[in-house]
């Protein structure tokens, strides 16, 4: 079985004796592999799948090596062992556990709803000094970097609104400021509380606090957990590595991770950790791969190339076990279109011609927004294709409202849920809601509340209102048939509200929320669970992370990704979309070494998804504007391409390229006496 062929290096990681490992490695080395495979192994050796954990960045990582694992052992072997976030483990411990962590009947708030409490609790006030005005957003910012480094208000805002400046006039500002913020941070850690909400730091730090500090809670979890696994040791952040610290006592570290592909820094992920590791982690061995089984030479000779030139020592050279291949191609093109229509005919060849699925293409880019021309051209050319990162499914408006019914009846004390599901009713708006929402506060007998709510509102309004309620609240033990029901009485005003796209595109979405729910057996477990892992699949397939194709029956999709998204991912066929000046790295990022480096890595990233063929698409106009403009001398010398060496490459002018023929400026009069000779 594929899982089972390790080379020495890996076979030595997989059956390490020792307490604490760190699997250290470049892309495609097998890291994955290693983390599959010493799963396999300890179950294999006797070790109960439900006390191995397995802890990656995203759900879909978690559920492909919890199914890598279970095809790789025999007889339902792999059954009950559990691989998740950081997140949505710590919020499964927490209903597990609901004494031990003190927290049930908790609404978890994703960011969107973080940003409405900040909002409530700003209400008017606003934050403002020589010209710098700090939004509700930003306040959730600089309270999120600060819990996730861990660092103190004063830093955080200098992080966060003074992009990191230490001179004296900064200091004094962040003085001036900094009380105020903590006034407005505190109310809303109040209003949290009020509304029995956590957001998804709050998870982590539930936890983290209540085992560094409470023995009989360690106790209690190391029957629980033996073995923690974890996949991108690089990016965790010092949040993550508070909540770790107090397992390294009662089960065994097995991480793996690559510094030159830490990519998350703006969440406070620090890749020196890799570095730390034999000195905060007592017991522990450094393991290093250094061969690549995923690309050919050619691949790998560009990608160690934009490494090396970097001022940060990686100490990396990945060398192909599969020897040479075909150059990687720049394709140089004028316009989003041109690259789109080069992309679709490439693929369109490849699948016709070439033998090639559709599942053998992957397209990368920094940011989905960037990818709506060419999702346009797919949908003309019919090209099945799925996109990853980017709004998720529990997040699109329709999904939310039917949601906030739910949340409701789980929470009665949560504004935003009553907020969103009071104002979906024609009729009532912010301020009438409000009024309502303050006497539903005082309501006492959840039994009693469908009725209360009837009185309240009134009218026909007020029963329809009433009757949801206690719909759900009857169904509390059958999420599907609660969904079920809620749908139904709300199919109409959805249909309404949304009826620009609502056949096309949003009505197909409720089947599958009724079979999410069905997934779960309470519906604070869908929405806390559902919230945190949207991604979930179904049928094997991530119809949940915002396909554009309703269809699942089409397995073989083209993926379109965020590189951030695009972790762990490999295919034949790879584009990596507008590599131009400003781009990488970020005309934004110029000013700081640190982010520059941080773009160098997600180019990095994209570069080594590919196993056969690259091609890197540049925006020609990019490079004119560059050029031509003394200003932006920088962002020409820092463009990671600047000093390619040509023999890495072959670069060509989009053969697609529509050109337009040079025409004069003014219209010339027509004469249409001519051409017929009337002698
Ligand atoms: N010993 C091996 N023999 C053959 N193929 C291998 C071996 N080890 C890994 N591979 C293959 O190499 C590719 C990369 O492996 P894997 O995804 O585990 O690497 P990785 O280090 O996790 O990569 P990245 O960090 O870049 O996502 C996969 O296609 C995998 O099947």
């Amino acid at each position: 079985m594929e899982n089972h062929i390790l080379n020495e290096k890996q076979k030595k990681a997989v059956e390490f004796k020792g307490k604490h490992l760190l699997v250290l490695a470049g892309a495609g080395t097998g890291k994955t592999r290693c983390i599959v495979g010493r799963a396999a192994y300890l179950i294999d050796q006797g070790t109960p799948p439900e006390k191995i954990q397995i802890l990656t960045f995203t759900k879909r990582s978690a559920n492909e090596i919890v199914e890598r694992v279970k095809s790789s052992l025999s007889d339902n072997q792999a059954q009950s062992l559990n691989g998740s976030t950081f997140h949505s483990w710590c919020n499964q411990l927490i209903v597990r556990y609901p004494n031990l962590f003190g927290a049930s009947n908790y609404t978890v708030i994703d960011p969107d709803d973080q940003l409405s409490v900040m909002m409530m609790v700003c209400g008017d006030q606003v934050i403002e000094y020589k010209g710098i005005r700090i939004k509700p957003q930003q306040l959730i910012d600089i309270y999120s970097y600060g819990r996730n480094t861990r660092q103190n208000l004063s830093n955080s805002i200098r992080e966060k609104v003074f992009k990191g400046k230490k001179d004296e006039e900064t200091n004094d500002e962040i003085d001036i400021i900094r009380p105020k913020v903590e006034v407005l941070l505190k109310a809303y850690q109040i209003k949290k509380g009020d509304g029995r909400y956590l957001d998804y730091d709050d998870l982590l730090l539930i936890v983290a606090n209540r085992l560094r500090n409470d023995e009989e809670a360690r106790t209690i979890l190391s029957h629980q957990v033996k073995h923690l696994l974890i996949d991108e040791f690089q990016d965790t952040n010092p949040l993550q590595w508070y909540l770790l610290e107090p397992f390294l006592q009662i089960a065994n570290f097995y991480c793996v991770g690559d510094d030159a592909q830490s990519i998350y820094s703006f969440r406070g992920a620090d890749f020196k950790n890799v570095h730390l590791f034999k000195e905060r982690v007592p017991e522990s061995e450094v393991l290093i791969l250094d061969k690549n089984y995923r690309s050919t030479q050619e691949i790998l000779d560009l990608s160690n190339w934009l490494i090396e030139e970097s001022s940060l020592d990686y100490n990396k050279k990945l060398i192909s076990t599969r020897g040479e291949g075909i150059k990687p191609k720049l394709i140089n093109v004028a316009s989003q279109w041109e690259e789109a229509n080069f992309i679709a005919e490439n693929i369109l060849e490849n699948f016709t011609e070439n033998n090639k699925n559709f599942i053998d293409h992957l397209i990368l880019s920094k940011s989905t927004y960037y990818t709506k021309p060419l999702q346009a051209v797919f949908i003309q050319k019919k090209i099945p294709y799925v996109t990853y990162g980017g709004r998720k499914f529990m997040e699109a408006a329709h999904i939310k409202d039917v949601i906030s019914a739910l949340r409701v009846v789980n929470n009665v004390y949560d504004e935003i849920g009553w907020m969103r599901f009071l104002t979906f009713w024609d009729g009532i708006g912010e301020i009438k809601a409000g009024k309502y929402i303050s006497k539903i506060l005082e309501f006492k007998d959840p039994l009693e509340c469908a009725q209360n709510l009837e009185d309240v509102i009134g009218g026909a309004d007020g029963e329809k209102i009433g009757e949801i309620y206690n719909t759900i609240f009857i169904n509390s033990g059958n999420v599907k048939k609660a969904i079920q029901e809620t749908y139904s009485k709300m199919e109409l005003p959805l249909a309404f509200k949304y009826r620009k796209d609502w056949e096309e595109k949003r009505k197909s979405d409720f089947p599958v929320l009724e079979m999410l729910g069905d997934n779960y057996s309470t519906i604070g477990q869908l929405i806390s669970e559902g919230i945190l892992e949207n991604a979930k699949q179904l049928n094997g397939e991530p119809v949940l992370e915002g396909s554009q194709l309703n269809d699942s029956e089409i397995k073989d999709h083209v993926i379109i990704s965020t590189v951030h998204s695009a972790k762990g991912l490999e295919s034949d066929v790879c584009y990596v979309l507008n590599v131009s000046p400003k781009v990488y790295p970020s005309a934004w990022n110029l000013h700081s070494e640190e982010s520059i480096e941080e773009d160098r890595r997600v180019l990095y990233v994209a570069l080594t998804r590919a196993k056969n063929e690259l091609y890197i698409t540049r925006d020609t106009n990019s490079i004119n504007t560059v050029n031509n403009s003394d200003n932006s001398s920088d962002a020409s010398s820092k463009y990671f391409l600047e000093k390619l060496p040509e023999n890495f490459i072959d670069q060509i002018i989009n053969p697609f390229s529509i050109i337009k023929p040079r025409d004069i400026l003014t219209p010339n009069k027509i004469d249409l006496s001519t051409g017929m000779d009337f002698s």
